[in-house]
């Protein structure tokens, strides 16, 4: 399969990126918690170098529980600030002030040191299309907060909203391209509903679900459809046409139907918590 992006539109989102981060201390990247390395651009690191750093596993509702924590480790190892959450509810939302004031310790206390005393944290949140970037902005900010409105100087034209008496957030995300380096990065992202279905080939995809499923979380196609996880993925997806009713107009089994029934109980969590990568696969 062949993926593609929004192609055109990279450019000038990266140069606007590289703008908006010379203004703020603190790069709030959202990756998705199901697929933390496929849905993370590692440009970022040379795009933020020297800023503070928080990474939010985004739709952590969606994955795995155990495979989280897994995440998590893995990029505290790296140096990052790391919090599990759910954009969508909030939950999670509680500890970031604190992890905010933790990571931009030293900047406070630099600011504190030269007299500077109340300039709040800028924040920036950055992230590739889909995860939550919007989401997360809207919760975090809530309704409470004003917008500053534009600023004499560096930040013309720029909008920031108060978030409370230390941070600040840039209202507009940093949008990041996904990197496409193997092939296995782009059928992540295509089973997580980051790249448009009408460019997918949908049965193709669900073979892939179906034989990581039937490795890594044995029992799963079982219980959601009731079929034996024997033989080829083919024939598994045949086995959820078969139980699902998925028929041609008088012409045998529709499996692009069952596929698209599938996919779509993946994605929205129906089959449970799952994650599809795991730190040690992107190591090795
Ligand atoms: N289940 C779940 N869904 C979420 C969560 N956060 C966001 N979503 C959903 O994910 C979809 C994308 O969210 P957005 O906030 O639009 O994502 P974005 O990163 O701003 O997307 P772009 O504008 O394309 O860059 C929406 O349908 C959200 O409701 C979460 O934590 N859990």
């Amino acid at each position: 399969m062949n993926y593609q992006w929004y192609p055109g539109h990279m450019t000038k989102a990266r140069r606007m990126m590289q703008e908006d981060i010379k203004l703020i201390d603190l790069v709030i990247e959202l990756v998705d918690a199901r697929v933390p390395f496929s849905s993370r651009n590692p440009d970022i690191d040379e795009l933020a170098k020297n800023k503070s750093r928080l990474i939010l596993l985004n739709k952590s509702d969606l994955a795995d529980k155990a495979k989280t924590a897994r995440w998590v480790e893995y990029f505290q190892q790296k140096g990052f600030y790391v919090l599990e959450l759910n954009a969508k509810t909030g939950a999670g939302m509680k500890a970031i002030d604190g992890v905010v004031k933790e990571a931009c310790r030293e900047k406070i206390e630099r600011d504190l040191k030269r007299g500077i005393k109340n300039r709040p944290v800028r924040a920036m949140v950055v992230g590739i299309p889909n995860v939550g970037k919007s989401t997360f902005i809207n919760s975090y900010a809530g309704k409470a907060c004003t917008k500053t409105g534009n600023k004499p100087g560096v930040t013309k034209g720029k909008q920031w909203i108060r978030l409370n008496k230390t941070t600040e957030l840039l209202d507009t995300p940093g949008i990041l391209w996904p990197k496409f380096e193997d092939q296995s990065v782009g059928l992540k992202l295509a089973l997580i509903g980051s790249i448009r279905d009408e460019i997918l080939n949908i049965d193709e995809l669900a073979i892939s679900l179906i034989t990581f499923l039937s490795a890594e979380y044995k029992g799963i196609l079982a219980e959601r459809y009731g079929i034996e996880e024997e033989g080829t993925p083919l024939a598994m997806l045949e086995a959820i046409a078969e139980k699902r009713g998925c028929l041609l107009k008088g012409k045998g089994l529709d499996y692009s139907k069952a596929a698209g029934i599938l996919i779509d109980d993946f994605r929205s969590g129906r089959l449970g918590r799952l994650t599809l990568e795991l730190p040690e696969e992107k190591e090795a």
